[in-house]
């Protein structure tokens, strides 16, 4: 998709014309990084397409964090090719990236939790009013924008006054998505955003990341949780030790094959022969190694 997006509502982004289904809005071709000689990153293949959530799973040191550092503008790819709209892009600042509708929530987001819901709202990006030198804050429209906005998302809360920091984690995550949304993200990229919650409150995010989804937006949902990237999930990207494990649609993958993937099937399959000989373990659950020789899955050509 060529686009020659303009500046909307307070720096927005708005893309000039509907997105096309079948072009990604981002891709990454053979992307790679390094820091120094440790080679965090390889050979990632991945096409992030509108109105869909491609989940990107791994365990600790996987190289999730870099790979999105690379998207959100943090970090620079040091090999392969990063594209944006089909065009090559090389960020230095994720201001860039947010100019081009890709915006980040991250797990510690960036609030002020003393501030009241509004505030943090617009937070960088305040509404005024009058004109200069006697510019100030237009508190009623903000108050009455982000209110539209989080029941635009389906999000209620019961007092927009009240101090971020006393909502609950889930809650905030999900002001936080409707505040992407709002300032025009094409891209939406959820860092762990379940990671600290219990049962409830992260399905209060996954539903929100499917009303992202369900507005256009290309989600991009970071987690270790094979269950919640199911729930969600259009497209999975499993990776291991910087490479790209897996990478499947979602007719393409069970639950139980990715979950496999993520348990680390086969070294937990290698490990029940020792884990056998200790009194109190149960290994009945446990995969035999030879259940887990399932092929890497790969998607079709032309839709990742
Ligand atoms: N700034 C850095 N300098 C050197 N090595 C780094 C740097 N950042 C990450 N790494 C290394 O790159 C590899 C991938 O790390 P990364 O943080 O991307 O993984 P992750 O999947 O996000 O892990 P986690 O879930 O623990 O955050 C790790 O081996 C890590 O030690």
């Amino acid at each position: 998709m060529t686009s020659t997006n303009e500046t909307g509502t307070h720096g927005a982004v708005v893309a000039d014309k509907a997105p096309e289904k079948d072009a990604p809005i981002v891709e990454l071709r053979g992307a790679g990084k390094s820091y120094g000689n440790i080679r965090a990153l390889h050979g990632v293949d991945l096409k992030v397409f509108p109105s869909q959530v491609t989940c990107v799973l791994g365990d600790n040191g996987a190289g999730k964090s870099t790979l999105i550092k690379i998207i959100s503008g943090l970090h620079q790819h040091t090999e392969g090719e990063f594209l944006v709209d089909n065009a090559p892009v090389r960020f230095t600042t994720p201001r860039e990236a947010l100019d081009k509708g890709i915006a980040t929530v991250y797990q510690d987001l960036a609030v002020v939790p003393l501030m009241p819901v509004w505030r943090n709202f617009f937070l960088g990006s305040e509404m005024t009013k009058g004109p200069w030198p006697i510019r100030r804050l237009d508190i009623e429209k903000m108050k009455k924008t982000a209110d539209q906005e989080l029941r635009n998302m389906g999000i209620v809360l019961d007092d927009l006054e009240q101090p971020i920091g006393t909502l609950s984690g889930g809650q905030r995550q999900c002001v936080a998505i409707a505040r992407a949304v709002y300032f025009g993200a094409r891209v939406l990229i959820l860092d762990e955003p379940t990671a600290a919650l219990g049962v409830k409150q992260s399905g209060v995010v996954l539903k929100y990341i499917a009303a992202a989804r369900d507005r256009g937006l290309g989600v991009i949902f970071i987690t270790h949780n094979p269950h919640h990237a199911y729930m969600v999930g259009d497209h999975f990207s499993v990776l291991r030790l910087g490479t790209m494990e897996l990478n499947a649609s979602r007719d393409e993958v069970s639950l139980e094959e990715l979950t496999n993937h993520m348990a680390g099937g086969t070294e937990l399959a290698a490990l029940k022969h020792e884990l056998a000989q200790v009194r109190g373990v149960d290994v009945e659950e446990l995969p035999e190694a030879g259940d887990l020789t399932a092929p890497v899955v790969t998607a079709p050509e032309g839709k990742s």
